[in-house]
């Protein structure tokens, strides 16, 4: 048997060994053959990259179905004490009922570990079919808060005796009066602290900075929500200038600037400040953000929101850029290290062993964990064999369907032609 190492944690960074062991959860419904697709292609890139002299050990453990079937539990304590000791894993998508069953174990498994920060990457790949006219001014990185919000599922169903003591306390001791309904209401609870917005958005501005980013654009709906959306916004410039000082320019500043010395003074500061590298800090209301990222993307660049927002934007630019089976996704604690590895889309059971759907969103999750642990060599190399994939036209179903000229190939199949195109890549 293999052996292999622990990532560890050193004064703050991540330290990688030669043969690190990285957890891994295959998923349900499609997760099986993405996850086989993907994990070739990994090892196939690290050993390519590398020549043999780096090698990822993997260990499986188990969630949902398969641990469900296997032990009795969906997430059992040993997959979770596992990924606690070895830092780093990935995940194939896992299956959440609607309307009662288990919660989520996708976002058990972020609150459990403390995976603060869902990164979601948004880049076109040329070629790729994409319902607007110029995707490749899509290139757009969200930071979504992954502990709190609607999302931490404090919720409790109509009629149950907590709905009815919850709507009860509401009426007497606050006079809510507004709950239209309240014999039939669910009641769902939004938490949203200081502390979460300022990791989030810390690491967003952080992310800005360490990549030459131009600008963080807070997402919120904190004209409805004020105590919670708009708190977001509001922590999230504070934290900007009181952190970030000379390295940002906020449309706070902007804005009391304006007050105080006029509007052509503001612009002509905020111009200086731009052009002398700084980030800009600004903010959008969610709706009208969902309209400008079709309209004027190239204005977007670094996303910080909220959990339920960053859920919906995700899939809306995935969208843009040919659709979920190429949108790749981390969840990620970075003061603790601790990191997992998620396609951004569903298990899509309807393709369930059918060897169909595109691995891509899973090979690309790979390619953020290969740059997370250092190893930007073998990153690059999946990243150009993919991109010379989709310019071959040999692509998945759901590319095919859209694209004149196209060659369908299966789920491996596409995967075998992106290790083809590596070796392709190094002659
Ligand atoms: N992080 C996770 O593990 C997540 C889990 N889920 C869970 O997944 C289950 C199914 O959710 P659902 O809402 O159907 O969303 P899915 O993302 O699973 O699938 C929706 C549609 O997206 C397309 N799609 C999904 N994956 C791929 C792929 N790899 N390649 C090409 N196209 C793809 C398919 O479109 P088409 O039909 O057009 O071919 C599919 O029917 C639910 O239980 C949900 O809770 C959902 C999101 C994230
Ligand atoms: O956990 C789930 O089932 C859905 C989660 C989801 O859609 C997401 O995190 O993007
Ligand atoms: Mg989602």
């Amino acid at each position: 048997m293999m052996t292999g190492e622990k990532m560890t944690m050193v004064d703050g960074t991540l330290v990688t060994p030669d043969r690190p062991v990285i957890p891994f959860i295959e998923g349900d419904g499609t997760g099986p053959d993405i996850w086989r697709a993907a994990k070739r292609v990994i090892d196939a890139a690290v050993a390519k990259a590398y020549q043999g002299s780096k090698e990822i050990v993997w260990k499986e453990v188990l969630a949902g179905e398969k641990a469900f079937n296997q032990t009795g539990e969906w997430l059992p304590q040993a997959t979770l004490d596992t990924i606690e000791q070895y830092l780093i894993a990935i995940k194939g998508p896992l299956t959440t009922p609607i309307g009662g069953g288990i919660r989520s174990l996708n976002v058990a498994l972020r609150q459990e570990l403390d995976l603060y920060v869902c990164l979601r990457p948004v880049r076109y790949f040329n070629g790729v079919p994409s319902p607007v006219k110029h995707p490749e001014k899509t290139d757009m990185v969200i930071f979504r808060e992954n502990t709190e919000d609607i999302y931490a599922g404090i919720e409790f169903a109509a009629g149950t005796k907590e709905a009815d003591t919850l709507i009860a306390y509401l009426k007497e001791t606050f006079g809510v009066s507004n709950i239209r309904f309240p014999e039939t209401s669910g009641i769902g609870i939004k938490p949203i602290s200081k502390d979460g917005t300022e990791r989030l958005v810390r690491s967003a501005i952080q992310y800005a900075l360490d990549n030459q980013r131009t600008s963080v654009t807070l997402v919120h709906k904190g004209n409805i929500m004020k105590y919670t959306e708009g708190a977001f916004k509001q922590w999230g410039y504070d934290l900007a200038e009181k952190e970030f000082g000379d390295a940002v320019f906020t449309w706070q500043q902007y804005d009391q600037i304006k007050a105080e010395q006029g509007v052509e003074a503001a612009d002509a500061q905020q111009a200086e400040a731009l052009a002398s590298g700084k980030i800009l800090v600004k903010d959008a209301i969610a709706d009208i953000f969902l309209q400008q990222i079709l309209t004027r993307p190239d204005e977007f660049d670094v996303i910080a929101t909220m959990n339920l927002n960053g859920d919906y934007i995700s899939d809306a630019l995935a969208a843009q850029v040919g659709g979920i089976g190429i949108a790749p996704g981390a969840n990620i604690n970075y003061v603790t290290g601790h990191a997992i590895f998620e396609a951004t889309h569903g298990t899509a059971p309807k393709y369930a062993n059918l060897d169909k759907v595109n691995p891509s969103s899973v090979i690309l999750s790979g390619t953020l964990m290969l740059t997370h642990i250092g190893w930007q060599e073998a990153a690059d190399l999946i990243t150009k064999a993919i991109e010379r994939t989709i310019e071959n036209k040999t692509v998945t179903y759901d590319f095919a369907r859209l694209l004149d000229g196209a060659t369908e190939v299966s789920c491996s199949g596409f995967a075998d032609l992106v290790i083809e195109n590596m070796d392709e890549l190094l002659k």
